[in-house]
């Protein structure tokens, strides 16, 4: 993947004017079977930051993105994206979502550069003409990600890394100041899943708000500001290296997190590693219940 930050076709709005980029406020999700999937949930993501949003499956994680695209009503509380209601803020193109894979049909016959170009839909007409500037935003985008010589491939002929990259293209094709990302590493190889990062890491020095739920415990150190710990309500927010220890992961994971404690043998010292499995987060030897994340390693 291209990783360099360049400037998109069509540059965003300056966007310095709302400080909080998405702000949820005692935010309450029922689905029609009565189900409260998300109850009194409260966090803000500043702008020009990378927020990970972990939790266990069934935490609430898809629900709230699906709440702050609009897809579904908070029954209580209330969300705001750049000062704005949702409903206001989706109708200027301000947010862009990257789907979970399984959310989306591979077996519809659209070309890699028709998906791309269907970011671009909130800025044209209804008749849905493309302009040249269009053509240029997706062409601009597919080159960012790495996806140019593949744009006359069929989706469904692309590997779960191709994927990724061509609805991370979308989003950038859109141009929204807002991003979010439903599991962007799950099924991508470790080259392409630093790649994205990268490509992340330029997105935010442009002043995105980015929110990216994941698994990849081990990572969220690496490149994320700041991180919403969720479990049907938000049980931590704030700077990583705050919400990040040992008792919020717990907390937040319960039993589904595998605790191994290595014996090193060096120093009679010993490893803990903490891990749902995909890329662990290891803690130094000796780590306190509460030891913030700067005394954390990262290791795939
Ligand atoms: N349309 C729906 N109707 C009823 N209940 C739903 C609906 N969608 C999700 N749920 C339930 O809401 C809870 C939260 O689901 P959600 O998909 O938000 O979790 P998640 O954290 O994204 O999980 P995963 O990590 O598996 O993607 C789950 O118990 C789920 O069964």
């Amino acid at each position: 993947m291209n990783a360099r930050v360049a400037p998109l076709a069509s540059p965003a709005a300056p966007l310095s004017e709302a400080s909080a980029g998405i702000s949820v406020t005692n935010a309450t999700v029922t689905y029609r079977n009565g189900h409260t999937a998300l109850r009194d949930a409260s966090f803000t993501v500043p702008t020009g930051t990378i927020t990970a949003l972990v939790g266990v499956n069934g935490s609430g994680k898809s629900t709230l993105f699906k709440a702050i695209m609009g897809f579904v009503r908070v029954s209580r509380g209330d969300i705001t994206i750049l000062g704005q209601p949702v409903e206001k803020a989706l109708k200027q193109n301000l947010v862009a979502y990257v789907p979970q894979s399984e959310d989306v049909d591979w077996n519809f016959p659209v070309l890699v550069e028709d998906v791309v170009m269907m970011g671009r839909y909130g800025h044209m007409n209804l008749m849905r003409i493309a302009r040249r500037s269009d053509h240029a935003a997706v062409d601009e985008a597919l080159e960012r990600v790495g996806m140019s010589a593949m744009r006359k491939r069929q989706i469904g002929e692309l590997s779960g890394g191709q994927r990724k990259r061509v609805f991370l293209a979308r989003a950038l094709a859109q141009d929204g100041r807002v991003i979010l990302l439903d599991e962007p590493f799950t099924g991508v190889d470790v080259q392409t899943e630093a790649a994205i990062i990268e490509l992340l890491r330029g997105l935010r020095d442009e002043g995105r708000v980015m929110l990216v739920s994941t698994h990849n415990l081990g990572s969220v150190p690496e490149f994320c500001d700041r991180a919403v710990l969720l479990n049907r309500t938000v049980l931590a927010y704030g700077p990583t290296r705050e919400t990040f220890t040992r008792a919020n992961l717990e907390k937040t994971f319960g039993g589904v997190l595998r605790h191994i404690v290595l014996d090193t043998n060096i120093d009679g010292g010993s490893i803990d590693i903490i891990s749902d499995d995909e890329s662990p987060l290891l803690l130094g030897s000796g780590a306190q219940a509460q030891a913030p994340v700067e005394e954390l390693e990262t290791r795939r």
